[in-house]
């Protein structure tokens, strides 16, 4: 067995344009032709990411989209490029699947932009199994601005405030306290199990607390998704005896299968620890699959472009530590599973390609590669039999 560890590190949403698909995608109503979440951001302000750009990042935004992004333009010192998704949906479930060798197969179920948004029986479906007399919301809805809209209501009448997005999702917002966080669970649990078979991609707890005006949503968030439909790069190294770390929300988006530990924590600050921990402490051989939520769910969701380049700078230092700590032979990729350009209109996610950086080959340029080619060049260097349809690009 190869003493060589792999670390596959996902920020979440950190896309960078040049879909060649972007038309097929929409926010509000409109393409997502042009969008790009890197090169908006750095056109508002300049960033300053000397760990992530000195492995190509700048370069690699040049490559997907042609776009400048002002402050990146280092000359690439680490293995770089651009991976296009070719699975119809660009939410976090069939990013990763992708990245994990596994493109989805299918078409997902959308509920449509309308009101009410789910079809009547699955409404009274859901009321049934929540014991309430209906549901609130039933609408594509931003999940910050529906608890502020409709919290009150949901206090006074005890109904779980139900809605969507662009993604196939049925999200469930109830009040920690009031509605009970372990009832909240139940009902998702519940509502996934009618879902999922019409290929509804994920049914999401979306627990808060406060009063009307401060309502809060809290850490408690837990997705219930769709089991990928064939062994990802997770379940090949493990079912080959190797240790699998996922940090974050790995768990929940390849329903927990392939995975010998699972890290969680409260913010993206604490995924930080366990990576750096990891990077210190993970055995020889082993596989380390982290997200980073934080770009996509504080940030891009709720168009904050300031924001969004804080948490980058952030990262960029984290980056910077996990790279300091890396042994000779260890592979570390940062990649991302779609885009959320918080300069778009809209709140949804943004069809973009995104970037691949790898620390450990050296400088190389990988030019243009799929998603899939990120889990074959993972398998490869793990020793692992071919991991999907990619083919390495190391
Ligand atoms: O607005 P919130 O509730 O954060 O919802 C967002 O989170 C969902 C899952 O990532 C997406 O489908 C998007 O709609
Ligand atoms: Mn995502
Ligand atoms: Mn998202």
């Amino acid at each position: 067995m190869t003493d060589r560890r792999a670390v596959l590190i996902v920020m979440d949403s950190v896309g960078i344009g040049g879909a060649p698909d972007a038309a097929a995608y929409f926010n509000d109503g409109l393409p997502d032709t042009g969008a790009n979440t890197l090169a908006h951001i750095a056109q508002t302000r300049p960033l300053h990411l000397p760990h992530l750009d000195a492995l190509g990042l700048g370069a690699a935004i040049r490559l997907a989209s042609g776009a400048e992004a002002p402050g990146l333009d280092a000359v690439p010192q680490g293995l770089w490029g651009a991976a296009t998704e070719v699975s119809r949906g660009k939410d976090t479930p069939s990013g990763h699947w992708e990245i994990a060798g596994v493109p989805v197969p299918w078409d997902w179920h959308y509920f449509p932009d309308t009101h009410p948004s789910f079809p009547a029986d699955l409404t009274a479906n859901i009321a049934r199994a929540a014991g309430t007399d209906g549901i609130l919301g039933n609408e594509h809805a931003s999940g910050t601005e529906i608890i502020a809209r409709l919290g009150a209501e949901h206090l006074r009448t005890g109904r779980p405030i139900c809605y969507t997005s662009a993604d196939s999702v049925l999200q469930i917002a109830a009040h920690e306290e009031h509605f009970g966080l372990d009832r909240l669970y139940r009902l998702c649990e519940a509502v996934a199990a009618m879902v999922h078979p019409m290929r509804v991609g994920r049914v999401i707890a979306r627990p808060f607390l406060g009063a009307e005006g401060s309502f809060t949503r809290t850490p408690n968030r837990r997705d219930y998704a769709i089991a990928p439909p064939a062994p990802t790069l997770l379940d090949l190294a493990h079912e080959a005896g190797r240790i699998t770390h996922a940090i974050g929300k790995i768990g929940d988006i390849f329903s927990h299968r392939g995975i010998s530990h699972l890290h969680k924590g409260r913010s993206d600050a604490d995924l930080a620890d366990h990576l750096l921990r990891l990077a210190d402490e993970a055995a020889p051989g082993s596989l380390i699959f982290a997200n980073f939520v934080e770009f996509d769910s504080l940030y891009g969701h709720r168009r904050d472009v300031e924001g969004y380049a804080e948490a980058l700078e952030w990262f960029d230092g984290v980056a910077g530590a996990l790279m300091a700590r890396l042994r000779p032979g260890d592979l570390a990729i940062f990649t991302a599973d779609h885009g959320n350009d918080p300069t778009w209109h809209g709140t949804d996610h943004t069809r973009e390609r995104v970037p691949v950086l790898g620390w450990g080959y050296g400088a190389r340029a990988i030019g243009q590669v799929g998603f899939a080619d990120i889990a074959a060049s993972v398998a490869a260097h793990l020793g692992l039999p071919p991991a999907g349809p990619g083919r390495s690009f190391l």
